[in-house]
């Protein structure tokens, strides 16, 4: 399609991290195929600087996206890319969540340069920054010896190279993104690695004031209805339970036409107790899936969970 020469620059702007780039060059990509003139902005947040430090120990909310979303205040990018996964529960009222792009395959995966490894033969040391794999790596595989691993993919896949674990756990969207294929030594099944809500598409967010007619540009360009409709249950159920990314909670949505299945649970830390339920209905009533879903899962038990979390960290 041809530039409309009169139309503005979308700013894009992301951080920095490799997966974080190919993310923003989508979105460009996406955009300058219908039309739009682009331009990346690389932003660093707090979440790439603070790399000693589990991230459920740095505490705050949206250790990926403030800086990105100071910008998008003051006007510097027009649009923020991010990982829907890392995207908090419940974003700041002057903001949005204009789109979610068609998801990749949601699973987790094992990486490992034994391209025989396999979990559970033996004593393995496994690496992780993840409270819900490292819960059900601990359930489905008591005898796994579980390691911190932070810091963006390459990072990771560096510590694992240089010999500090045997095998870490990813999730397979990014691996594909990163061309990272080769190293999968196991690719994890969705009926006991349930991933995190949003796992797999990649989230738009922008100010509420900017204006309807590039939102509604933007919009048709980049959002996938289906991942839209999936990822407001998931989403929906990860606010209800209060959890940010320090809680082991997961919940998965699928869509068959209309009828949208919603399953979600929450494993405690030690992995020994582990709640999952589903429900399913029409794609409109995503939300309160979502939420009526948490309610259940809660009472059947979840809460206590939650509480157990809780005291155990503060
Ligand atoms: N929290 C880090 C993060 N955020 C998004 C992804 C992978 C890509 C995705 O799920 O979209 C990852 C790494 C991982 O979990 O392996």
């Amino acid at each position: 399609m041809q530039a409309d020469t009169n139309s503005p620059i979308i700013r894009i702007g992301t951080r920095g991290s490799r997966l974080a780039l190919w993310q923003a060059h989508h979105v460009a990509d996406t955009l300058r195929a219908h039309g739009m003139k682009v331009d990346i902005v690389t932003i660093t947040t707090k979440g790439d600087l603070v790399l000693d430090k589990s991230l459920d120990k740095i505490g705050a909310k949206g250790v990926f996206t403030e800086e990105l979303e100071e910008s998008l205040r003051d006007g510097s990018i027009d649009i923020a890319v991010h990982s829907a996964k890392d995207v908090q529960s419940s974003i700041p009222e002057d903001l949005e969540l204009l789109a979610f792009m068609e998801r990749e395959k949601v699973h987790d995966v094992v990486i490992s340069f034994d391209p025989l490894f396999k979990l559970g033969e033996g004593q393995q040391v496994i690496g992780t920054s993840s409270t819900r794999r490292r819960s059900m790596l601990k359930r489905f595989y008591p005898d796994v010896i579980t390691a911190e691993c932070r810091g963006n993919l390459q990072t990771r896949i560096q510590k694992l190279k240089d010999g500090q674990y045997d095998a870490i756990l990813l999730a397979y969207a990014g691996v594909a993104r990163m061309q990272y294929d080769h190293m999968i030594a196991q690719h994890l099944p969705l009926d006991k690695f349930i991933p995190a809500a949003g796992q797999g598409s990649v989230a738009i967010e922008c100010a509420k004031t900017l204006p309807l007619e590039r939102k509604l540009k933007l919009k048709e360009a980049l959002d996938h209805a289906p991942t839209h409709s999936c990822l407001a249950a998931e989403r929906a159920y990860l606010r209800t339970m209060e959890g940010g990314c320090s809680i082991p909670s997961f919940a998965l949505a699928t869509l068959e036409g209309d009828q949208l299945t919603l399953k979600a649970g929450i494993i405690s830390l030690d992995g020994e107790e582990f709640i999952l339920e589903e429900t399913t209905g029409d794609k409109e009533q995503a939300e309160t899936m979502g939420e009526q879903l948490a309610h259940v899962v809660l009472s059947q038990g979840g809460d206590r969970i939650l509480q157990e979390i809780r005291a155990t960290k503060h």
